[in-house]
């Protein structure tokens, strides 16, 4: 049994359209060890979703996938939810807009629970839902009792992201998670994720089209193009990387 976090064995995504077969992603081999934050790169149409949909369930996708030393090949994506957290780049997904930002979090708390949000569950989780949203030092801490739709683009993805990890997933997958946020905010958020990655020893994958982000952040940078995988660098090698050695797969 491997001790990987996540491997992908031969992993293709081929779609049907118009009378056209078409490969969106093609036969990829990955393995990402416990803790590694792997940044993703590529064009657009690359295949980076198709990825992460392939790894997440969402998508038919051949070959296999292991996620925690579990196969999880034959899982559908409400399976495989309970290995994978997702953030995505639209503020709006991932937390319910007419619920308090505390309400969204201790429903993340028990994600997948048949059990009901009760007001006495909300008091008991208050004191750390507190001082963990006081860590994004961006007022979400002032803001548990606001409904989550008043909330800035900002202060909902952090909270997005801090639901994401509330039951440490054995895979975060950032999809342009700081997309659509100002540079500024998008700074304060990743730097934010970067912490949040190290302190909880998670594993985690972040596409990305801010080459700068794929560089700074992460212990590994991979590099799509037309569904293949056409870079990998380790830890060394990206040390040394530049955003130039990067613009060949850009042109
Ligand atoms: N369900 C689908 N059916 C048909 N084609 C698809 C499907 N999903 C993705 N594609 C195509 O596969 C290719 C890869 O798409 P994908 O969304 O994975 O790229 P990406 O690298 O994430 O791009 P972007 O940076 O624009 O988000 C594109 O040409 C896209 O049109």
């Amino acid at each position: 049994m491997s001790d990987a976090a996540v491997v992908l064995k031969d992993v293709s995504v081929t779609v049907h359209q118009q009378n056209q077969t078409k490969t969106i992603l093609d036969d990829v081999d990955l393995t990402i060890a416990p803790g590694d934050f792997v940044t993703v790169l590529g064009t657009n149409g690359a295949g980076k979703s198709t990825l992460f949909n392939a790894i997440a369930g969402n998508l038919a996708a051949s070959g296999q996938v292991t996620l925690a030393g579990q196969n999880v090949t034959s899982l559908n994506a409400i399976q495989r939810a309970k290995y994978i957290a997702r953030v995505f780049q639209d503020p709006k997904l991932g937390t319910a807009g007419r619920m308090t930002v505390a309400e969204n979090l201790v429903l993340a708390q028990h994600r997948g629970e048949r059990r009901t949000l009760r007001g006495r569950r909300l008091e008991a989780a208050r004191p750390q839902l507190q001082a963990e949203a006081a860590q994004f030092s961006n007022g979400l801490d002032q803001l548990l009792d606001s409904p989550t739709e008043t909330l800035s683009g900002g202060q909902r993805q952090s909270l997005s992201l801090l639901m994401a990890v509330q039951k440490d997933p054995a895979l975060l997958l950032l999809d342009e998670h700081t997309a659509a946020l100002d540079p500024h905010t998008s700074a304060q958020l990743m730097a934010l994720t970067d912490r949040v990655i190290k302190e909880r020893h998670l594993t985690a994958l972040m596409i990305t089209h801010r080459m700068d982000d794929a560089l700074k952040y992460g212990n590994r940078l991979i590099v799509l193009e037309n569904g293949r995988l056409k870079a990998d660098y380790n830890a060394a090698a990206k040390a040394k990387l530049k955003r130039e050695d990067l613009l060949e797969f850009f042109d």
